[in-house]
């Protein structure tokens, strides 16, 4: 067992985590975070959600502030969960990496190498050149034998992760002509803004718009990692989670369905986290409170829509993180997931 502990369990992907991780045969969840001086310091996490009373009933225990403290808790551990935001992250990880322990990074602050895009994109500068070199990403499917051998994994976005799934077969394959950027419009569930409230994702300002439009985070994300441009184009609509992907590219002269198809299977056919359509195409429906992300697509004079969706909270985050972990730890990479 795998003494493993959270920090951030009171948002919206902590809690997804701790209920993963509570019926998880190979973590033992020793205890929640929160920050120091959290308004929900020491309340049980059922009481700020009663769905898992009885399920998981731990205290959100305040993060030790000093930072010999903090070192005695992460040398008591195997495992950390950082659902937390970015600055946090990036301040957090160096101190559990040092104490030994594997951490897996919800945030953005590892996900990409480059010290500059994180003073543009996320507004702070990055401290740690040397771990954000080594740091794996973590889009599960793609990166399993890095995963295995790292101590730091930055899981993939959400937006990023269903993007990533659904052009990466069809570019590894060359099926694309890239002189047309693939275009990828994506409409998230507000859980995506996080628990804190805002006036942007209140009840009566949550309509369906686009935002970030030309200089949202996840297009360069997206781009280093997929090794190609995109025009990335995030929406909100007024649910509460779920990401649907309506993503258009140009296929290169005479590629067929068949070869599409081929190229679907042929990096998924063993990854029992995706979902390929043979028939109809994905909704928000049918992948919520799931850790799959589904893809489907069809053709028509030489372009292809691809269709793919995924549970920002789940696939895009926690169980993402989860299934990660899983592979870094040998394990079947679905435990605890399905
Ligand atoms: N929501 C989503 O769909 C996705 C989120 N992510 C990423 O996951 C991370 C968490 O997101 P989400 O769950 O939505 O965020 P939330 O805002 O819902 O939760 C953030 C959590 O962090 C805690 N926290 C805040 N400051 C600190 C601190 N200094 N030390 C320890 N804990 C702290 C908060 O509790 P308190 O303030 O009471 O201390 C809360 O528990 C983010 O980096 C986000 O970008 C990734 C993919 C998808
Ligand atoms: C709807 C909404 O606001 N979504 C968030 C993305 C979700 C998230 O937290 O981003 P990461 O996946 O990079 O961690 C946003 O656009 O910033």
């Amino acid at each position: 067992m795998q003494n493993t502990i959270i920090v951030g369990a009171s948002g919206y992907t902590g809690a997804e985590l701790a209920q993963i991780l509570t019926r998880h045969p190979h973590f033992n969840l020793m205890a929640l975070y929160v920050s120091t001086n959290s308004a929900d310091a020491n309340k049980p996490i059922s009481t700020l959600y009663p769905k898992l009373k009885q399920i998981v009933d731990l205290p959100l225990l305040p993060l030790p502030e000093n930072t010999e403290k903090l070192t005695a808790l992460a040398q008591s551990i195997d495992t950390v969960f950082l659902a937390t935001a970015h600055e946090v992250s990036h301040d957090l990880a160096p101190i559990f990496l040092a104490a030994g322990c594997k951490v897996f990074d919800l945030s953005g602050a590892y996900r990409v190498n480059n010290a500059a895009f994180y003073t543009e994109f996320y507004g702070f500068k990055h401290q740690y050149p040397e771990l954000l070199k080594n740091a794996v990403y973590g889009l599960a499917e793609w990166n399993a034998e890095k995963i295995k051998h790292t101590n730091l994994v930055a899981v993939a976005g959400c937006y990023p992760t269903v993007s990533q799934l659904s052009l990466k077969p069809l570019i590894e394959n060359h099926l694309l002509d890239l002189s047309q950027l693939p275009v990828i419009n994506a409409v998230s569930g507000v859980s995506g803004a996080g628990r804190k409230a805002s006036l942007t994702s209140s009840f009566c300002e949550v309509s369906l718009n686009a935002y970030g439009v030309f200089n949202h985070r996840h297009q360069p994300e997206i781009a280093t990692h997929l090794g190609t441009e995109v025009i990335f184009t995030p929406h909100l609509g007024n649910f509460k989670r779920g990401i649907l992907a309506t993503i258009t590219a140009k296929l290169k002269p005479g590629v067929t369905d068949t070869q599409i198809h081929s190229a679907y299977q042929q990096y998924y056919a063993n990854k029992p986290l995706i979902r390929i359509y043979e028939q109809g195409l994905p909704s928000i429906q049918a992948v919520e409170f799931t850790p799959y992300c589904d893809i489907g697509f069809a053709t028509k004079n030489g372009h292809i829509i691809i269709i793919g969706a995924e549970d920002n909270l789940l696939k895009g985050a926690a169980a993402q993180a989860v299934q990660c972990a899983n592979i870094r730890y040998g394990f079947d990479e679905t435990v605890g997931l399905i």
